[in-house]
């Protein structure tokens, strides 16, 4: 199987070094990591293992055909990315591995074999050749985008399984993905902001605001037709606060470490995304848009 990796960063070089032993890899990235990896291999510390690994890398991607693309890059970046690449799309399918409201979308106006994906896993930059993988939410979920399963996602997972990276198929994978971005808009933002850890953010006052925003988000999806696993905001604050929240109770957002090492947050296709959408239908989303503004508040203060 010949995979391509566009836009690989901290999550994308983790799971092409994985990928690897079990598939023939290559992993488009910035040329500070490509010449790191090359120089020294790509070191991998944390809950999935220690060990230093060798994929061909660079900064661009070599001709030739591919059976999946995976995108992982920032939301901010999918449609330079697919802009700069789409030429090599051919009959490949094009994966997702991104978070946020509307990469999908993005990726659909330039090929129809799109594959939705959603990972909860934590990957934490350690030097340009090297990343810790802090925390495990869940199965890395597949399907074809907006919904279905076929054999191309099935053997995707089949793959990722293999490599040791826990994986499943979903036949409703935008509701999935919708059901992560709302686990987004609740922790990232606020963890950030606060600079807190998860667990901080059960505590009375932090989950007032969290409870809006979960209410504000449910809203937008039953105007948009987007069934989420759980049936209402208050369903969808239980699982929160019974099953997500304890794995990773003492992770710091990943938003709270873009702020910290000077990137931009992709709040904008998080909570952001729910205010356009609000704007699109009508309805007030007040909540989500302070987290925006206090998040890019957050960013200009550093
Ligand atoms: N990190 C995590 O714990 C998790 C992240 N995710 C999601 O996965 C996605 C990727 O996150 P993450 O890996 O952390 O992000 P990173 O910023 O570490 O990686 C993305 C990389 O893509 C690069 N890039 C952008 N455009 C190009 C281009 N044209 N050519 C080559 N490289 C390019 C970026 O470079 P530059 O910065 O220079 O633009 C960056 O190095 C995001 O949507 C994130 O929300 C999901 C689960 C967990
Ligand atoms: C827990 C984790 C790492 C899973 O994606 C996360 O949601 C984040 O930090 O953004």
């Amino acid at each position: 199987m010949r995979i391509l990796i566009l836009g690989a960063g901290a999550v994308g070089l983790t799971v092409a070094a994985m990928l690897s032993e079990h598939a023939e890899v290559y992993a488009v990235c910035r040329k500070r990591y490509a010449d790191a990896i090359s120089a020294d291999g790509f070191v991998m510390t944390g809950i999935w293992g220690e060990k230093t690994c060798r994929f061909p890398c660079g900064e661009s991607a070599p001709a030739g055909s591919w059976d999946y693309i995976i995108i992982s890059t920032k939301s901010a970046a999918t449609r330079e990315i697919c802009e700069k690449y789409h030429h090599l799309f051919g009959d490949a399918e094009i994966v997702s591995l991104q978070n946020g409201i509307g990469n999908e979308e993005i990726i659909g106006e330039y090929t129809s074999h799109v594959i939705g994906a959603m990972i909860i896993t934590g990957f934490e930059w350690r030097g340009d050749n090297a990343v810790f993988v802090s925390v495990d939410g869940g199965k890395t979920m597949f399907g074809r985008f907006p919904k279905g399963t076929d054999d191309a996602a099935r053997k995707l997972s089949v793959l990722f399984n293999a490599s040791g990276i826990r994986s499943d198929v979903s036949s409703d994978i935008k509701s999935v993905v919708w059901s992560k971005a709302f686990y987004s808009c609740s922790l990232n933002p606020l963890g950030a902001v606060m600079e807190c850890p998860y667990g901080e953010l059960r505590k009375a006052p932090a989950w007032n605001i969290i409870t809006n925003i979960v209410s504000e988000a449910f809203a937008i999806s039953k105007a948009e037709g987007v069934e989420l696993p759980q049936k209402s905001a208050s369903a969808y604050l239980d699982f929160l606060m019974q099953e997500k929240i304890p794995p990773t109770a003492k992770h710091y957002s990943s938003m709270y470490q873009d702020i910290i090492s000077g990137r931009l947050t992709e709040v904008d296709y998080m909570n952001g995304a729910i205010v356009k959408l609000g704007r699109k239908h009508g309805i007030a989303t007040p909540v989500n848009e302070m987290m925006v503004n206090l998040t890019h508040f957050k960013e200009e203060l550093r």
